[in-house]
Order: C-alpha cells, then structure tokens, then sequence
C-alpha cells in the first residue's frame, strides 16, 4: 500500500508506550517492513545502549540517535519505532514531522512503568534518565516531554488500547481519516 504524502509511518511516545509491538503490527497490516531505531541502534554501537550511557555519555548516545533517524527517515514504506526521548532535539521533531506520518502513543506514567518493569527485553538495557529513576523520573520526564511529542505528532492514540485497534486506527489516519489530537 502507497500514500504519496506519508511514505513511512513514524511511532514516537514515551517508553512502554508500545511502539515496537504496535509497530509490528502496523507493518504486518501494511506490508511493509518494521524497523525499531533502538535496536538498529545498538547494533551499530555494539552495545546496550545502557552500556552507551555509562561509557559514553547521554550526548554521544543522542548524536548516534540522530545519525539513526536521518537514515530511516529516507527508508519507503518502512514502520519506524523511535527511541522514546527521540523529541528532545528540534531537528529531530522537523525531520519526522516532514518525513512521514507520526503517531504518538500517548501513554500514562503508570502505565509506562507497569509495562517498562514487566518487559525482560528491554528492562536491562536501558539507563535511568535522572538519578531517581522509577515512577517518580517516568511522571517528571513523560510531563516535560507531553509537549515536545505533541510538537511532533501528526496525531494521537491512547496507549491502552489493544496493538490491533491502535494499528487499525493509525491506518486509518494514514489512508485520510481524522482522529482527534489531545
Ligand atoms: N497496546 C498494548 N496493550 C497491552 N500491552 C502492551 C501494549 N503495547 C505494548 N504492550 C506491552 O508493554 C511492553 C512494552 O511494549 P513495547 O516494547 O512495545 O513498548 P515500546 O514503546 O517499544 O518501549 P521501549 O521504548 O522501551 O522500546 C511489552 O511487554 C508489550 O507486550
Ligand atoms: O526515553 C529515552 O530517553 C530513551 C528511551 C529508549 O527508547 C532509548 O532510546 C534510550 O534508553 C533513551
Ligand atoms: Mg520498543
């Protein structure tokens, strides 16, 4: 399936907001292939991006993250899942604004820290963002950020809905429906 004005289909939103698992199944629906910006990633690094923090630092993990995004960003026909601070640098918000559909996956602190807990996959390989960490640095970083995703969204979708509805209604977005933005 084609449409000119959004060749690729962008999931932004904060973590556990379910960006890879309704990105699979946006892609699957589609036909399209799905690509998810944090393992493309650390494949590149050769390392967790936990690992890219600590020996590293924050700002070479977001020139990487940025590196990443302007290469996917050329990719037709392609479901791209971010990495959830992918926002935080206004080039970055430009670019996956003009280069596709973006939906966020607007999601709840609590939420996001019940699924980020409950998921063995990516619980180890990611850093804490302020030295609180937990419940506490979701609601402080996920606040901060509403605006920055908003800024960037074409539309969007509450996270608690299941990856079917979600995918079926970012289709629809995608093929011209409307759906309000909150
Ligand atoms: N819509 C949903 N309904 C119920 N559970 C979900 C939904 N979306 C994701 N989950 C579950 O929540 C956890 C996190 O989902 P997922 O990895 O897709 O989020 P993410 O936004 O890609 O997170 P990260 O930014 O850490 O990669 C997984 O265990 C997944 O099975
Ligand atoms: O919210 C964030 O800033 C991050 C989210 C993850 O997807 C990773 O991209 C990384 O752990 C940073
Ligand atoms: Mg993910």
């Amino acid at each position: 399936m084609t449409n000119p004005m959004y060749p690729r289909i962008f999931l932004i939103g904060y973590r556990g907001s379910g960006k890879t698992t309704v990105g699979r199944v946006l892609a699957d629906r589609l036909g399209w292939s799905f690509v998810d910006a944090d393992v493309l990633l650390e494949a590149r690094a050769g390392k967790t991006i936990a690992r890219i923090f600590a020996e590293d630092g924050e700002p070479a993990f977001r020139d990487l993250e940025s590196k990443i995004l302007a290469e996917l960003a050329a990719r037709a026909q392609h479901v791209i899942a971010t990495g959830g601070g992918i926002i935080l640098r206004p080039a970055n918000r430009s670019l996956l604004h003009d280069s596709g559909l973006v939906a966020w996956l607007q999601v709840s602190p609590g939420l996001a820290w019940e699924r980020m807990q409950a998921d063995p996959t990516t619980r180890d390989r990611r850093p804490n963002l302020t030295p609180a960490g937990g419940l506490l640095e979701v609601q402080t970083v996920l606040t901060a950020r509403e605006p920055l995703y908003r800024e960037a969204a074409h539309a969007a979708f509450p996270a608690e809905r299941s990856p079917e509805l979600l995918a079926a209604d970012i289709l629809h977005v995608w093929n011209g429906g409307t759906t309000s933005r909150s």
